[in-house]
């Protein structure tokens, strides 16, 4: 069952919630048993830039067909296996369009991690990044672990942006990078466990503390009763899922 998120969620939103999290592999065991960690994780980039999508075939394992606008935040949950680690990655897909930018900002506090998504074929959804990660930097963590996805790496003819000036922003900017593809399913799986990976690795090197209030980083049985939650957030999503 997914774990109650938000301060006052609409019963649409709850449904919503309940039933992606039912699509993860491991949706029935209890929230954070027998897990070594918990990470919160965000989707942010413009809209249209394929972050539903990519959620989807993360958890699912296969392209979300007829995927429409988010309307405020989804939730999904997947359990992985990152350098002999039970992690699981709590991950709120957020809305790209700007009418719902003060609902979703409500989601950022706390994240340990990030997919900063944009699409290839867009070079619009690639100017926008620099206001995408000052807003992750802000209100999650300075801290924050960034990954870049440049998405849609299947419509290589209709590139707008080339990996070497992707490349070139992600290390100016201290990000790690792939380009993605949610529709063949290429490097999706290697975005959230790379992002996972330096999670772990950080917290090894004691980089982040974990114990840190607001890291989203929580440990193992008890970790989804603890993890903070934005206050006074309502959600709003769209239809429901049609696993
Ligand atoms: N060819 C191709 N199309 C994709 C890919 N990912 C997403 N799309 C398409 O891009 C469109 C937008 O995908 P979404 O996942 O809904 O985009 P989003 O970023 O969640 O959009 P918002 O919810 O508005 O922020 C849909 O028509 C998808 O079918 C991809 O990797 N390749």
């Amino acid at each position: 069952m997914a774990p109650a998120p938000l301060g006052n969620p609409s019963s649409d939103a709850k449904n919503l919630l309940m039933r992606i999290s039912l699509c993860n592999s491991e949706g029935e065991d209890l929230p954070g048993k027998g897990k070594d960690f918990l990470f919160k994780f965000l989707v942010i980039g413009s809209a249209g830039t394929g972050k539903s999508c990519l959620l989807h075939q993360f958890i699912e394992n296969k392209f979300k067909q007829d995927s429409n606008h988010t309307i405020g935040v989804e939730f999904g949950s997947k359990v992985v296996n990152v350098g002999g680690k039970t992690v699981k990655l709590q991950i709120w897909d957020t809305a790209g369009q700007e009418r719902f930018r003060s609902v979703t900002r409500s989601y950022y506090r706390g994240a340990a991690g990030a997919l900063l998504v944009y699409d290839i074929t867009s070079r619009e959804t690639y100017n926008a990044l620099t206001n995408w990660l000052t807003d992750a930097r802000t209100l999650a963590s300075p801290s924050i672990v960034v990954i870049l996805c440049g998405n849609k790496k299947d419509l290589d003819a209709d590139r707008e942006v080339t990996f070497l000036e992707s490349s070139r922003f992600a290390q100016e900017n201290e990000l790690m990078f792939l380009e993605t593809s949610a529709l063949t399913g290429e490097n999706v799986e290697e975005a959230f466990l790379k992002c996972a990976r330096t999670i772990l690795n950080k917290i090894e090197s004691g980089e982040l503390d974990p114990e840190r209030m607001g890291s989203g980083i929580q440990y193992g049985d008890t970790s989804l009763r603890h993890l903070r939650q934005p206050r006074g957030a309502q959600t709003q999503s769209k239809q429901p899922c049609s696993c």
